[in-house]
Formats: structure tokens, C-alpha cells, sequence
């Protein structure tokens, strides 16, 4: 197990490895809510809402029939007969009174038209010409009441906008809605041994995979993603691709972030202004994880290990994305499950065990190695063993993140 010892180049208390909590408070506090932007409904899917909607009219706008039937007065008997007067479509209202001994044939959606109290289902009726005769009795009335739904002026608070959210502002007949704009995130992958796949790598190199889930994630979380060039492991080759990054809203680096002769990214990155925030988590896998600012982004330093790269990017760099979009809760939620193994007790660092969840069962797989990308593509769930907690047995509740 590494001693927790540092000695990288953090601005606070070098010597310290933070808290994954004091991290995520120090990153957020790096990145401010992103301006916003207004869009229209039909491409508002996964956007953030920035401010609160509300209604223009009330849902449904009238009393409206739920079936399609006969529209009447009280409550009628069985063998009661009543003369048609008219119709009522949906988008076609009855304009007369309903009175005494009436009906209107009525369809759903359709407004009930004045005078009537309920709606007694075809089924149970017989139609003879002008005139039906109600055979059964209906349970309700089958009216939808004005406003049941929603009322003009009710409220949608800001949220990430789900289909049924956009269908819901549709119905309020809001066209287009304000929400934050998408963060901008350029993607730096480090490392002279990176080729792309599809390449034809020499036995000493090694696939380039970090980008391609953190772009994945990075998009599902609502941000456009750049993914640059990969840089070597020069000051110059890394500079000119950090300057490619200019305009970004997040720069994310992959590898290159440990104590090697050739991490060069933290050297670098200062090299060209930014200030750093911290370097260096009590977190496994993770540890060499590097913040700062930098060209007016929020910069975050993942380290290259492959598992260890996704991990901090479903810790760090998916809530840091909510949070720009307007996301007062951005850290990840967290679910109980009861163990399925027992374990030995946790050390100085907060560890996201690879694992498996079903029916209620976490597992952690055996091999934690922090480059296993085959175990991690198994896994559902990053079990979460807090610094220092103590040996948990089979059936104790524990805490996890789906992933
Ligand atoms: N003396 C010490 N050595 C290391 C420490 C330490 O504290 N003292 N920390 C270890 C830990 S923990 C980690 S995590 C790694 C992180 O190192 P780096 O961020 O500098 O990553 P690299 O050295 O560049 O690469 C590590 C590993 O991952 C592969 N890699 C890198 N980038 C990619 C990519 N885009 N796609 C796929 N694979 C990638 C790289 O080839 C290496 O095998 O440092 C430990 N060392
Ligand atoms: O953080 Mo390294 O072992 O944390 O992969």
C-alpha cells in the first residue's frame, strides 16, 4: 500500500492527500454555472433547465370527456332514455345546453359540453336513432376536471429535461426554454507509448483507450466534447497541444500525472499559468489526480492508468459537468447493498471497488488492479469503502455507485 506521502507540486498542505470529499468541493468551486442559452423544445432532450417554467394555460384547458359515450345530466338508471341533440369531437365543442331527458354523443378529449354532469360509456347504452337507452350503470362520471393536470402558472422546476418533461412543457405551450450551454470539455491523452486503435502498434506501444469513455461520458453527461491530439511526453509536444485546448469550458488531461520522470503534465500546466487547486487524492484507484485552472477552464488531471482514468471521471469529472449545468446535487448517488463477501478492513484511502450488484448483492471482483479494463466492463457498481472502514462481513449493509 503507498504511504500517504507526497511530493507534488499542490499549493495546500502538499503534503496531505485531500479527502475525495474536500476534492469535489474544491473542483466545483473552480468552474462557475455556464451561461444560458435558448433553445427549442424539440432538441431541449438531456438539456439542463436554467430557470423555473410556468404554465400558460390550464391542462386539460376545459372539462373534457375521458371516454367515448354519451354526455348527460345526473345519474341515470338502467332502462332511462334520452333524446341525441348533438355531437362533440375532440376539437369540435358542443356550443348548446345539455338539459333534461338529453344527451350529446361524445368522444374522448372531447368538451363536455354545458349542461352535462358525466359521460355514460357507449357499452352501456343501446342506440335506437335519435335515442339511446341506458343499459348499465357507470361507475364515475368519466369527466377529467379543467386544470386536473396542471393549472395556468404551475410551476416546473429547473432540471436535466427528460421526454416527459419536454412533453409536459409542450402541454404548458412553452416553445422554447432556456437552459445552460453545453459544456465545452477538449480531451488531452499523454503518453509516448499511445498509438490510436486501428493502428499497427509496435510490441512496446499501447492502445489509446482513456479518451474514448471519457469523451462516452462526458457526452452522456450533456458536454461537446474535443478530443486533441495525443501529446508526448516532451514539454513542447504537451504545450502545443494544451494550447489546442484554448476556448475549452474543461480541459481534461489522461496521464502523465504521477511523479515519473516523464509526468509532465502538472509541470507543464504551470508552466503556462495555471493556478493549481490540489494534486493528490486519498483515493484508490486515483491518487495522482491533479485541479486547477487553466486559459479560463477548469482543469482536471486524470491519471493514466485506464480504470483508474474512468473512475475519476465517473467521480470528478461527470459531477463537475452537472454542476456547470446548473445541477444543485452534482456528486454521485449513492444505493445500499447488502455484501455478498466479507472484507478486509480499508486503508488511508477512500477505495471505489469494481463490482458487481444484482438483486440486491454486491460483489467486488477479486483482481482490483487499477489497469483491469476487462473487470471494470463487467462490473455495475463501484462499492465505496470510506478511509479507515473497518472489516465488513457477508450481509452487512454497504454503500455503492451504478455505474
Ligand atoms: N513512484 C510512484 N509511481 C507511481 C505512483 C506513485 O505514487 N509513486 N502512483 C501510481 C498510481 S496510483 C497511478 S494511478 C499511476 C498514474 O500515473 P500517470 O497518471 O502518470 O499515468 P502514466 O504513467 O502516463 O500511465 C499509467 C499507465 O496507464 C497507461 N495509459 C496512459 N494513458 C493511457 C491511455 N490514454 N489509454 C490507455 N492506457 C493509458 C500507460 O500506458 C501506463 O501503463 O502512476 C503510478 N505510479
Ligand atoms: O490511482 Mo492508481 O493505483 O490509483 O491507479
Amino acid at each position: 500500500m503507498t504511504p500517504p506521502v507526497d511530493t507534488g507540486p499542490g499549493p495546500a498542505n502538499p503534503g496531505k492527500l485531500i479527502p475525495v470529499e474536500e476534492a469535489m468541493a474544491r473542483l466545483l468551486a473552480l468552474a462557475p454555472a455556464l451561461p444560458v442559452e435558448t433553445v427549442p423544445l424539440a432538441g431541449a432532450r438531456d438539456r439542463w433547465l436554467a430557470e423555473p417554467l410556468r404554465a400558460h394555460r390550464d391542462q386539460p384547458p376545459f372539462d373534457a370527456s375521458a371516454m367515448d359515450g354519451y354526455a348527460l345530466q345526473g345519474t341515470p338508471e338502467p332502462g332511462e332514455t334520452f333524446r341525441v341533440i348533438g355531437e362533440a369531437g375532440a376539437g369540435h365543442a358542443f356550443t348548446g345546453v345539455i338539459g333534461e331527458g338529453q344527451t350529446v354523443r361524445i368522444f374522448t378529449g372531447a368538451p363536455v359540453p354545458d349542461g352535462a354532469s358525466r359521460v355514460v360509456i357507449q357499452e352501456n347504452t343501446a342506440r335506437d336513432g335519435e335515442f339511446i337507452t341506458i343499459t348499465d350503470r357507470d361507475s364515475g362520471t368519466n369527466i377529467r376536471s379543467r386544470g386536473q393536470d396542471f393549472r395556468i402558472g404551475s410551476e416546473l422546476a429547473p432540471r436535466r429535461l427528460r421526454p416527459s418533461d419536454l412533453a409536459l412543457i409542450a402541454a404548458m405551450n412553452i416553445a422554447t426554454v432556456p437552459v445552460r450551454r453545453r459544456p465545452v470539455v477538449a480531451v488531452i491523452s499523454t503518453g509516448d507509448e499511445l498509438v490510436m486503435p486501428g493502428e499497427d502498434p509496435r510490441p512496446d506501444q499501447i492502445i489509446a483507450s482513456n479518451s474514448f469513455a471519457i469523451k462516452a461520458m462526458a457526452e452522456a453527461e450533456g458536454a461537446e466534447v474535443r478530443l486533441l491530439p495525443i501529446a508526448r511526453d516532451t514539454e513542447s509536444a504537451l504545450k502545443a497541444v494544451f494550447e489546442l485546448a484554448r476556448g475549452a469550458d474543461v480541459i481534461v488531461t489522461s496521464g502523465g500525472a504521477s511523479v515519473g520522470d516523464h509526468d509532465l503534465v502538472a509541470p507543464v500546466a504551470k508552466s503556462l499559468g495555471m493556478e493549481a487547486a490540489f494534486w493528490k487524492i486519498a483515493l484508490r484507484p486515483g491518487k495522482p489526480l491533479m485541479a486547477g485552472r487553466l486559459f479560463g477552464a477548469a482543469l482536471l488531471g486524470l491519471p493514466g492508468n485506464p480504470v483508474s482514468s474512468i473512475i475519476c471521471a465517473e467521480l470528478f469529472l461527470l459531477p463537475l459537468l452537472r454542476h456547470m449545468q446548473g445541477d444543485p446535487a452534482p456528486a454521485p448517488r449513492l444505493q445500499d447493498a447488502r455484501l455478498g463477501v466479507d472484507l478486509p478492513a480499508n486503508g488511508p484511502r477512500s477505495h471505489y471497488m469494481r463490482a458487481r450488484v444484482d438483486a440486491g448483492v454486491i460483489t467486488p471482483f477479486g483482481s482490483q488492479d487499477s489497469a483491469l479494463l476487462s473487470v471494470l466492463s463487467e462490473a455495475n457498481a463501484l462499492l465505496v469503502r470510506p478511509v479507515g472502514d473497518p472489516a465488513r462481513a457477508t450481509g452487512e449493509t454497504v454503500r455503492y455507485i451504478p455505474i
